[in-house]
């Protein structure tokens, strides 16, 4: 039996803390909401973010983080991008106090605003080396509403320390969740930022009514830019093939539980960004990944066309219907 604090009981804090306790580890949830803690431990339940799921009675939810990490070997931290410092800093008071070192994972994709860090960057910055023995990322095609259910899933876990990434791949792992371990953690934290834009992109097209081609062309041509991205910024290329690269693509890009869809769904039946935004209730990481992006794909000097006519929708006041019309009118060129 393993000790594991989880850091966040959104919708996948909650589900992957649900599947570590039902596989019969010591699972402390750690929420910053006292009140959720308190639904969590007495009706089992997480009714904002998982309305339907029925939590393993022996789940165990606090909103003391030094409780929560107290003897624990791993710390998964699942908030969102935006919360990932502030979380992280009261990690690292809580572990300097208690003078233990714990193996940081996490399962956030995105990518900080303004400095445009990856999420073990942070991480590393906001938790002394002292206190933790190897970073990992749990990444790949995985909603949380299809796990709760038990739904087949298969995800990567990440880290240049491979006995690390085995104990993560052994507490999550069952007969419906199967994680497979690589050693490629820029590259899965760089791809799982990436595809959430593709996501919103892909919402869009089905919002304004296309179909699946024009589905397929986005997602495909958008491999072709996380691929010249993800290489400029030192990602492996192997990844882009398995889970965390274009598993998690699929999944996000066609799957109605991604929020990033959803919300392309809704910019491409008319709606605002804001309207969108207050509507989800929950992250979308993508608009925020999207600035980066764009950013990033100018200092490194990359084509990526798509990323351009996202943002421009997003941040631009661009119509969709006349960023398609420019994409699909650029000169013609061979496909790579
Ligand atoms: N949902 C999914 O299926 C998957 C999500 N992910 C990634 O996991 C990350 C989390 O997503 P998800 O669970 O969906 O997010 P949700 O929007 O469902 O939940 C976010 C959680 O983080 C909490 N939170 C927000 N800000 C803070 C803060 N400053 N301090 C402490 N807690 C905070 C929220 O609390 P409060 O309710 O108080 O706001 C809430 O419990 C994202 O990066 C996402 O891309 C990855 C794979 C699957
Ligand atoms: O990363 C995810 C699935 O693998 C979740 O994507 P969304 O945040 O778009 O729901």
């Amino acid at each position: 039996m393993t000790k594991i604090a989880v850091l966040g009981a959104g919708s996948w804090g909650t589900a992957l803390a649900n599947t570590a306790a039902e596989n019969g580890h010591d699972v402390r949830l750690w929420t910053h909401n006292t009140d959720q803690a308190e639904e969590i431990n007495t009706q089992h339940t997480n009714t904002k973010y998982l309305p339907q799921a029925k939590l393993i009675d022996k789940l165990m939810a606090t909103s003391n983080m030094a409780l929560a990490v107290s003897d624990v070997e791993i710390v998964l931290s699942v908030v969102p991008t935006k919360a990932v410092r502030e979380v992280a800093k009261q990690l690292g008071e809580v572990l300097k106090k208690q003078s233990h070192t714990v193996i940081l994972a996490h399962a956030t994709k995105g990518l900080e605003q303004g400095t445009y860090k990856r999420i073990s960057e942070m991480l590393a910055e906001e938790v002394p080396a002292l206190y933790r023995s190897a970073l990992v990322v749990v990444s790949g095609p995985s909603h949380a509403e299809d796990v709760i259910k038990h739904d087949l899933t298969a995800v990567s876990i990440a880290s240049s320390d491979e006995s690390a990434a085995r104990l993560l791949q052994k507490v999550l792992s069952n007969n419906t969740f199967r994680a497979y371990t690589n050693d490629d953690l820029l590259g899965s934290e760089l791809f799982a930022a990436l595809k959430n834009i593709v996501a919103i992109g892909s919402g869009a097209l089905i919002g304004l009514g296309y179909g699946a081609n024009a589905q397929a062309a986005l997602l495909t041509r958008s491999l072709v830019e996380m691929r010249a991205l993800g290489l400029a910024m030192g990602a492996k290329e192997k990844t882009l093939y398995e889970l965390a690269g274009i598993g998690d693509l699929i999944v996000t890009g066609m799957s109605p539980n991604s929020r990033n869809y959803r919300a392309g769904l809704g910019l491409g039946q008319g709606k605002t960004l804001e309207q969108v935004e207050s509507d989800m209730g929950m992250v979308i990481e993508g608009v925020n990944t999207t600035k980066a992006v764009y950013d990033f794909a100018q200092d490194y000097k990359v084509d990526m066309p798509i990323t351009v006519a996202i943002y421009q929708v997003l941040y631009e006041n661009k119509p969709i219907r006349e960023a398609i019309s420019d994409l699909m009118g650029r000169p013609l060129k061979s496909e790579d």
